[in-house]
């Protein structure tokens, strides 16, 4: 997958200004409802038609490993991220539960986690594990995370796990699990971002002190490695296959006009990378959650993303995406369904 290649599509702006003339015309004063108004006005714009909507909508998860473990980041050993694939298939996990409480399907796409899981999933969950799963993933500290040809595959991954949604899903969660996976984003964030390790690394699954040090140290080394890198550059040699997997599977779903529900910290960083690729991939994303990870802020600044949802969650997995669906599913409604004031007879602003 080219990442030169990707055409990003142009907003349409009279869709936009036709949501924007119905909203006036609603029963409610202007503006009373808040970014739930501009979220059906930024649909409208994506979707190019005054009445947008949130369904079908889907979860696209992708799980890998990460080398950069060994150096002692997370207080979780590698080993959870192939049980956790495990409990995503069968149920168990906060994005099984949310999917299945809000009618979403889940798709877990495994791209170097690794044990692959031993048992199908079960009904309403797809499991894929990609061949490149099977490539080797370096320690971002000391080599590249991937190789060049690796992080192609893994773009491509990523793009085919959209391929494989029905063509009528209009709206993506993507989300992530894999333990190290903070580090890898605080790494490629400080490279995009130009910032300080310490600025952009936090806590993620729960370290402490001493492993937040470690975690300093750790990103530190691979930002003076790769001093200058792209964006393509920063996610190959210190993102892991994971945030690859999002940045092609995010432009794929751009490319088919599908909205991308954005989730924490780690999805975030792969966005930002994206929109560095891709300039005006941003415009088609709506941002979920300003993750409690203490780097997002800086992330979503540079993207000029306003989340929908402060809750202090902090566990990925596409968990505050699929929390936000609901909110999304509420702005489409309200402005399809409500009445104007002309139909309700109700009297409007200035007429007496
Ligand atoms: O996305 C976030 O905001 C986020 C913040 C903290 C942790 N996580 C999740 O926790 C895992 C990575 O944490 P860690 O401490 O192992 O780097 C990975 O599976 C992520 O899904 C995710
Ligand atoms: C248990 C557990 C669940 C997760 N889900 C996403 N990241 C995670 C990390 C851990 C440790």
């Amino acid at each position: 997958m080219q990442p030169g290649r990707w055409v990003i599509p142009t907003p349409d702006l009279a869709a936009a200004d036709r949501a924007r003339e119905r909203q006036s015309r609603l029963t409610k004063p202007p503006g009373s409802l808040g970014v739930l108004e501009e979220v059906a006005v930024k649909l409208a714009a994506l979707q190019g038609t005054p009445l947008p909507r949130s369904r079908p909508a889907a979860a696209l998860l992708f799980a890998a490993d990460h080398a950069v473990t060994r150096h002692g980041v997370s207080p979780y050993p590698s080993a959870v991220t192939a049980a956790m694939v495990e409990n995503f298939l069968r149920g168990g996990a906060a994005s099984s539960v949310l999917c299945r409480q809000l009618g979403v399907p889940l798709h877990v796409v495994d791209v170097g986690v690794l044990r692959p899981p031993a048992r199908p999933p079960d009904e309403g969950i797809s499991f894929r594990r990609d061949p490149v799963a099977d490539e080797p993933g370096g320690d971002l500290r000391v080599e590249d995370a991937m190789s060049e040809a690796t992080f192609r595959r893994a773009l491509a991954a990523g793009a085919e796990g959209v391929d494989k949604l029905p063509d009528d899903v209009c709206l993506v969660m993507l989300g992530e699990m894999g333990i190290g996976n903070t580090t890898a984003a605080a790494a490629v964030a400080a490279l995009l971002l130009e910032r300080k390790a310490e600025e952009v690394v936090g806590r993620g699954t729960g370290v402490d002190n001493a492993g937040l040090a470690r975690k300093v140290e750790v990103v530190g080394d691979a930002v003076r490695r790769l001093e200058g890198a792209g964006p393509e550059r920063a996610v190959q040699s210190a993102g892991g296959r994971d945030i690859a997997a999002l940045v092609g599977a995010a432009a794929r779903a751009i490319e088919r006009r599908k909205v991308v529900l954005v989730d924490g910290f780690i999805v975030s960083v792969a966005m930002l990378a994206l929109e560095r690729m891709a300039p005006g991939a941003r415009e088609w994303m709506l941002f979920a959650h300003r993750s409690a990870e203490a780097g997002h802020r800086h992330v979503l600044e540079a993207l000029g993303a306003r989340p929908m949802l402060d809750l202090g969650l902090r566990l990925g997995e596409g968990s505050g995406a699929l929390t936000a669906l609901p909110l999304v599913d509420a702005a489409c409604a309200l402005h399809a369904g409500m009445a104007t004031f002309e139909e309700a007879g109700v009297p409007d602003r200035g007429q007496g």
